[in-house]
């Protein structure tokens, strides 16, 4: 069976009530591809109100989660906090998490494990630096975070989406080309089948994120490994629209 197209829009911390309100406006005309899944990564303090607004046939998802079900833990919000108001993923790992909130790939793993527990689906993102790629390390570090979340995801890669974000490409206008993207994906691929199973590294949706415009997104989509995107700030632009359509 094919691997359904999955678009994700990342909207970080942006917009205002006005805006969101706006962005799903658009999204409502339309028209999106309806054989591309679309899953929005909302503000936590928008959650609930986007969930109320946004068409059912998009999803919605919080950009992060705690680790654990309650308690004392100032500022955080849990995975069924997040499915209490009715959104049912949840964004995890990003590298803006890793590097500017110092997420580790163990806490990473047990913020999936928990959100999966709880029935979240799990955008779960990797990605190199410029740094690693220029040393020639690029494999060893997707492939290093990716088996951290192993023990985590289980039996529950059905619920997992993949997302391939080289970190020197997002938010920079320096997109991956669609040979370096799918080369990763394709090594991801590979890796998946011999240390989770043929079956996962078969089904696994992994996405590209970095960049990704409308301009760039027919191309990417083009490649046999890329399942979808992950994208930042053209999610917030009309444009969003035509990169759910890159496969049309
Ligand atoms: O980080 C990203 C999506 O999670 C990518 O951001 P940009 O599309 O703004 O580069």
């Amino acid at each position: 069976m094919g691997r359904k197209f999955v678009v994700g829009g990342n909207w970080k911390m942006n917009g205002d009530k006005k805006q969101v309100t706006e962005i799903v406006e658009t999204l409502k005309k339309g028209p999106l591809d309806p054989n591309v899944e679309v899953v929005v990564g909302v503000p936590a303090i928008y959650l609930e109100y986007v969930q109320s607004i946004i068409p059912g046939t998009i999803s919605v998802a919080a950009q992060n989660c705690w680790k654990v079900a309650k308690g004392a833990f100032t500022g955080e919000i849990s995975p069924a906090m997040i499915k209490d108001i009715g959104a049912n993923w949840v964004i995890l790992g990003h590298s803006e998490r890793r590097t500017i909130f110092g997420e580790k790939d163990e806490l990473v793993a047990e913020k999936v494990a928990h959100a999966l527990e709880n029935g979240l689906k799990v955008i779960a993102c990797i990605g190199e630096t410029l740094e690693e790629r220029e040393a020639g390390k690029t494999e060893e570090v997707v492939f290093r975070q990716t088996k951290a979340l192993l023990p985590a995801i289980g039996n529950n890669w059905g619920n997992v989406v993949l997302a391939y974000e080289p970190v020197w490409a997002i938010g920079t206008g320096k997109t991956a080309s669609p040979q370096q993207a799918q080369d990763v994906h394709a090594s991801l691929r590979t890796w998946l089948s011999a240390n989770a199973s043929a079956d996962v590294a078969a089904a696994v949706r992994i996405q590209y994120g970095g960049s990704v415009t409308a301009a760039n997104a027919k191309e990417l989509a083009a490649c046999p490994d890329i399942d979808g995107f992950l994208v930042g700030g053209a999610s917030l632009k009309p444009e969003f629209i035509d990169i759910v359509n890159a496969t049309q």
